[in-house]
């Protein structure tokens, strides 16, 4: 018997940015009704929404879920020397099981903070759908591929297995993309295979661009051309492409990926965090590009929480340019919202509150201080809203946070393996 909830007398803000105070009918996993509620009947939960606000699950369009496990193990660094001397050595010596437990931790820090879809890419792909499908949040899985050393190959063919085996599973709340982990990572001729997969699965692929200016100016060295013109070349931008970071693009870059409709994943505090720099966002929105927000892994973020990435990506705009305009509270939401919907290739499911999209919707408690007084609520929840607000969490139409606590996994105990895990993995 199909579910339904009424959200009784909740204020969310309409496609036009109106707000509206009203209610919201979920039967199933959709959104079926917004406007007054018809009568309760036996089978109909109704909640009281009086003093919440109604949003779009948030949309984490860049992360490695798992890497929670290394939280604080490595601060302070550049990229290379992070991954190489720190995070790379780690990661040899996870498990299956280790991935598991940290990507649950990652869920459970990402469902308690507003987040309802995410973007993954890292090993053990199995678990991590596994921890997906039981914990209700949605996802885009990709199995991170490298083409240098013995596993190179290997990680091909898993990629094809897991696609065969994941997308479109867990009630469709997984799907599956190719990940070939960067272009100083997998040289031309593995990218020229995995063009070739991803052509006879019909997958998109999810890739680290143009992250550092070390990572460009070695691209020019090596091979005459920047990473976007690269990936241009070896056909990877014909694909249908999530790039992750894009921070040092030229004009002629972003030319480029508004020709292939590359999609992407700006990762603020990673950057800020990783000291590899800013993202021209403003110009990338304005030649067009679908620019959605991610958090990395919270190795190099530290936390996964996307109200967090909103007000930063507001902010850091603003003082990199002087232009208070450039990029308006109004758009950072969306970019975390409906922008990463389309960057995801979800649009036709998540990111926005309207009939018939999939019931993903997070209700925050404005009876704080710090929501008055509520002169606009878009303003509000992008430069004075906090992870703390997020009081009830509905992802595919179920309760998944409630009051504040989470209804599918066991956080006590998940703590303490991922803790014990942590430990064994950093050798202390
Ligand atoms: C091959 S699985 C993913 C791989 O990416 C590493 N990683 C984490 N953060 C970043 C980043 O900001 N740039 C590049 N690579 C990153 C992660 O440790 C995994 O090894
Ligand atoms: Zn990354």
């Amino acid at each position: 018997m199909p579910q339904t909830i009424i959200l009784k007398n909740v204020e969310l803000l309409s496609d036009c940015d109106e707000l509206i105070q009203t209610d919201i009918t979920i039967s199933d996993d959709c959104i079926t009704g917004i406007g007054t509620a018809m009568e309760a009947g036996d089978k109909t939960r109704v909640i009281d929404c009086t003093d919440k606000l109604a949003i779009p699950g948030l949309i984490n369009t860049h992360t490695h879920a798992a890497m929670s496990l290394f939280r604080s193990y490595a601060d302070d660094m550049l990229l290379m020397d992070w991954l190489e001397n720190k995070i790379w050595p780690a990661e040899a010596n996870l498990t299956a099981e280790d991935v598991y437990y940290g990507t649950l931790l990652a869920i459970a820090e990402m469902l308690k903070t507003g987040t309802t879809t995410f973007a993954d890419m890292y090993f053990y792909m199995p678990q991590v759908a596994e921890a997906v499908a039981e914990s209700g949040i949605r996802a885009v899985l990709a199995r991170g591929m490298t083409g240098l050393g013995a596993n190179a190959l290997q990680s091909l063919a898993e990629s094809e297995a897991f696609y065969h085996e994941y997308h479109h599973t867990a009630n469709e709340r997984i799907t599956v993309m190719l990940g070939p982990h960067a272009p100083y990572t997998c040289p031309p001729d593995y990218l020229k295979k995995v063009v070739s997969l991803a052509q006879k699965l019909d997958a998109e692929i999810h890739i680290h661009l143009s992250e550092t200016a070390g990572e460009v100016e070695n691209c020019f060295k090596q091979y005459g051309k920047s990473p976007i013109e690269l990936m241009s070349e070896l056909g990877v931008l014909d694909c249908g492409v999530l790039a992750a970071h894009c921070v040092h693009v030229s004009t002629e870059d972003i030319q480029i990926m508004r020709q292939k409709q590359v999609r992407v994943a700006h990762n603020p505090g990673s950057n800020m965090k990783l000291a590899s720099g800013i993202a021209p966002v403003p110009q990338m929105l304005a030649a067009g590009l679908c620019v959605g927000l991610g958090t990395d892994g919270a190795a190099s973020n530290n936390n996964l929480d996307m109200l967090e990435e909103i007000r930063l990506t507001a902010l850091l705009h603003k003082v990199n340019t002087r232009d208070p305009l450039v990029i308006p509270a109004q758009t950072a939401v969306k970019m975390a919202t409906a922008f990463g919907a389309q960057a995801l290739g979800l649009a036709d499911k998540v990111g926005r509150l309207a009939p018939g999209l999939k019931a993903d919707i997070v209700l925050l408690d404005m009876d704080s201080p710090h929501w008055c007084p509520r002169h606009n609520r878009l303003s509000l929840l992008a430069y004075s809203a906090s992870a703390g607000d997020v009081h009830t969490v509905i992802a595919n139409g179920k309760i998944v946070v409630e009051n504040r606590r989470l209804t599918t996994i066991d956080e006590e105990k998940l703590l303490y393996e991922a803790h014990k895990r942590s430990m064994r993995l950093t050798g202390k």
